[in-house]
């Protein structure tokens, strides 16, 4: 079976793992997969008594816990899933089931239960397919199995028990061991599925993935009925559903299979998801149900905003995942429409944006919240007419709202996220971005046919001079426009620093270089993560002489600036290096120079973290990548693999990928 076909398939999909488990996560992410995380709610206290065998309580804790999260989720996400995806790990022996130990004493009794004996380790997997109608209804289908793998654990003196117990790392793991780190020191064999003892078994997930997206019917053939469930949870009505034609038979809805290689189908369950709590406009709904994370957020904001609508980039899947045969002609017609129009405005949303913003308009009814376009238009000094038509602009992207006042002219304020991200001083502003995209981003932007028939960045076209290093050449030969792109370097790294700051393990290291790290914003963001880390921020002299401008008042002794650059000069010692937002810029010639010098830096051991957005293995997405790199100049944006494939070539062995959700992507690689 080739198996990344089959993750591929799920691409353009919303995939949720209703499971907060770290291994979990990384099992399926280090797969490939995309998915959104979502702690199930569901309470595993299942009565272990009522189960024939240990399997089945643990693949009906696995379906209770992703059928909570795929019910939820239109609700309280207001976005409702294709699939869900819940597990359960359990450890059996001796006829008990043991879960996660609840102290350390507890821990004690299940380790010293598994000394010297062979024991399972069983996953229940569930699969909830989510099938959403035109009347709002969701059919929900459940496909589940387990998987058994027996490990078998050397004899444990009470020293080395308690000498793992005191480690800390039984506490949140089946069966109080974990056979990826310490606790593989205890297994003297594993018979099956080593990533089912890990808490996931891949294999067998792929095989199901490959039985439903390869071999089966579609999910009306299987259905011979439905249990309907009304939006409080109520079932109203009930029907079972039979197994599709060419899969072994499964007996019935709610028993798990008797063997591990085929899946069960359980009932399709009905949601009707227009409820009180969560009833949007049938439109904007469809064209928010197929956005991206990002986008969706902002769509939900967007929707409880007045009159918003949406003129947003789609993303990902959204044109090839229409299924035409599932709708009808004139659905059809209507989504394309806002497909189409949805990009052909894009860029007049993204031009009110840059412009309100360039005009402080944020700024001012930020201090002045209520006041009427004219009053906006004297302080900005800008024409009565043309500032009504952007305020109205505003209104409609769901950046500002706007208020009917006695004499019914309408005054203005900023909404929860203009508040948010466009107030210049906010937090999380993103103010010194806009600027950026407005005024370089923009008009290389405007010149985008020419940079495609010439293949070369369009500097000269669109600021009068040839660029061949970008930073040297174009930002850092005014202070304006160098300041305007620190700026911009500053505003998404304080977005995104927390998120690539604590997306690994860094306690082992004590010292880390942040190449190219300009203000120093994300070099902040490590030492506030870790303790014990402090990080040199090494950087082109331009920009380090302006630094200070960018922490006026954060005063850190543990993070340091050297002037330098990074293809000539020596680089600082350290034993953490970190690219965040680095190697994108250069081709693979200059990435090359790059890693070596880091390679020679390193002793074995030292860890390399790369920060940025990883293309899907198949280059389809995200469009935020694909869309940056046609603006770039001798850069080029690369997957994962293509990243770790460059890493590999000077001893970097990619330990970890980690998909923050945020801005960037994050990786781990290890010097060997
Ligand atoms: C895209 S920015 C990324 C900034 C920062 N790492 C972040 O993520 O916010 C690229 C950075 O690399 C720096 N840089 C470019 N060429 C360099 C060189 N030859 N030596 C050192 N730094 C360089 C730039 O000055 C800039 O700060």
């Amino acid at each position: 079976m080739v198996l990344n076909p089959v993750i591929s398939k799920l691409s353009g999909k919303l995939v949720v793992l209703a499971s907060a488990s770290p291994r979990r996560l990384e099992i399926l992410r280090n797969a490939g997969l995309r998915f959104e995380v979502v702690p199930s709610w569901f309470k595993e206290t299942l009565d272990k008594g009522l189960f024939k065998a240990p399997h089945e309580y643990a693949v009906e804790t696995a379906k209770q816990k992703a059928l909570e999260v795929a019910r939820r989720m239109p609700f309280k996400h207001l976005k409702t899933p294709d699939i869900v995806i819940g597990a359960d790990t359990i450890v059996t022996v001796d006829g008990m089931i043991l879960e996660k130990p609840v102290d350390k004493h507890d821990a004690y009794r299940m380790l010293s239960s598994l000394s010297g004996k062979e024991h399972s380790v069983f996953t229940g997997v569930a699969i909830v397919l989510c099938h959403e109608k035109e009347n709002e209804e969701v059919d929900y289908q459940l496909i589940d199995f387990y998987e058994e793998t027996k490990v078998k654990f050397a004899d444990l003196s009470e020293d080395m028990l308690w000498e793992y117990i005191n480690s800390g790392e039984p506490m949140d793991k089946a069966g109080g061991y974990g056979i990826q780190a310490l606790g593989g020191m205890l297994v003297e064999y594993v018979h099956g599925d080593f990533l089912n003892v890990v808490g996931f078994p891949l294999n067998h997930f792929c095989k199901q993935l490959d039985l439903i997206y390869n071999h089966c019917a579609s999910s009306s053939d299987q259905e011979s009925a439905s249990v309907h469930v009304s939006h409080n949870g109520t079932h109203t009505t009930s029907i079972t559903t039979q197994p599709p034609p060419n899969l072994p038979n499964s007996p019935s809805a709610t028993q798990t299979h008797p063997t591990n290689d085929s899946p069960s189908f359980s009932p399709v369950h009905k949601v009707k998801r227009k409820g009180s709590e969560s009833e949007a406009g049938e439109s904007s709904w469809m064209l928010v149900n197929s956005l991206s994370k990002h986008t969706e957020n902002r769509a939900a904001e967007l929707r409880d905003s007045e009159n918003a609508t949406l003129p947003l980039i789609p993303s990902r899947g959204q044109a090839i995942e229409l299924n035409v045969t599932e709708h009808e002609d004139s659905e059809l017609k209507n989504q394309d429409l806002q497909q189409i129009t949805a990009l052909m405005d894009g860029f007049k949303a993204s031009k009110a944006l840059f412009t309100a913003s360039e005009l402080c308009v944020f700024d001012l009814l930020h201090s002045r919240p209520r006041l009427d376009a004219a009053q906006v238009a004297q302080e900005i000094k800008a024409s009565v007419k043309g500032t009504e038509c952007l305020l109205e602009a505003c209104v409609s992207l769901g950046l500002l709202k706007s208020k009917e006042r006695t004499l019914q002219k309408p005054v203005y304020e900023n909404t929860d996220l203009a508040m948010r991200f466009l107030r210049s001083d906010a937090p999380f502003s993103l103010h010194g971005y806009i600027q950026h995209c407005n005024n370089t981003i923009w008009p290389l932007f405007s010149h985008l046919e020419s940079a495609v028939r010439e293949g070369t960045n369009q500097h000269e076209k669109a600021f009068g001079k040839i660029s061949k290093d970008v930073f040297q050449d174009a930002y850092y030969n005014s202070q304006e426009v160098k300041l305007r792109f620190m700026n911009a370097m500053h505003s998404i790294a304080k977005v995104t620093g927390k998120a690539v700051a604590t997306a690994f393990d860094l306690s082992r290291y004590k010292t880390a270089c942040d190449l190219g790290g300009c203000t120093g914003a994300m070099a902040y963001e490590f030492t506030k993560a870790h303790p014990g880390l402090s990080v040199t921020v090494f950087d082109l002299p331009a920009v380090v002489e302006m630094s200070e401008h960018f922490h006026p008042l954060q005063k850190d002794n543990r993070v340091s600036f050297v002037a330098g650059d990074f293809f000539k000069d020596e680089l600082p010692k350290a034993d953490l290096y970190i690219l965040a937002r680095i190697l994108h810029d250069w081709p693979d010639e200059k990435v090359h120079i790059l890693l070596r010098k880091i390679a020679d830096a390193c002793t074995p051991g030292c860890g390399l973290l790369i920060s940025e957005i990883f293309l899907d293995e198949d280059r389809g997405a995200p469009s935020r990548g694909l869309l940056q790199a046609l603006s770039m100049s001798e850069g080029k944006q690369r997957s994962a693999t293509e990243y770790s494939l460059l890493l590999k070539s000077h001893g970097f062995i990619a330990a970890h990928v980690r998909h923050t959700d945020n801005f960037l992507d994050a990786m781990l690689c290890i010097k060997v």
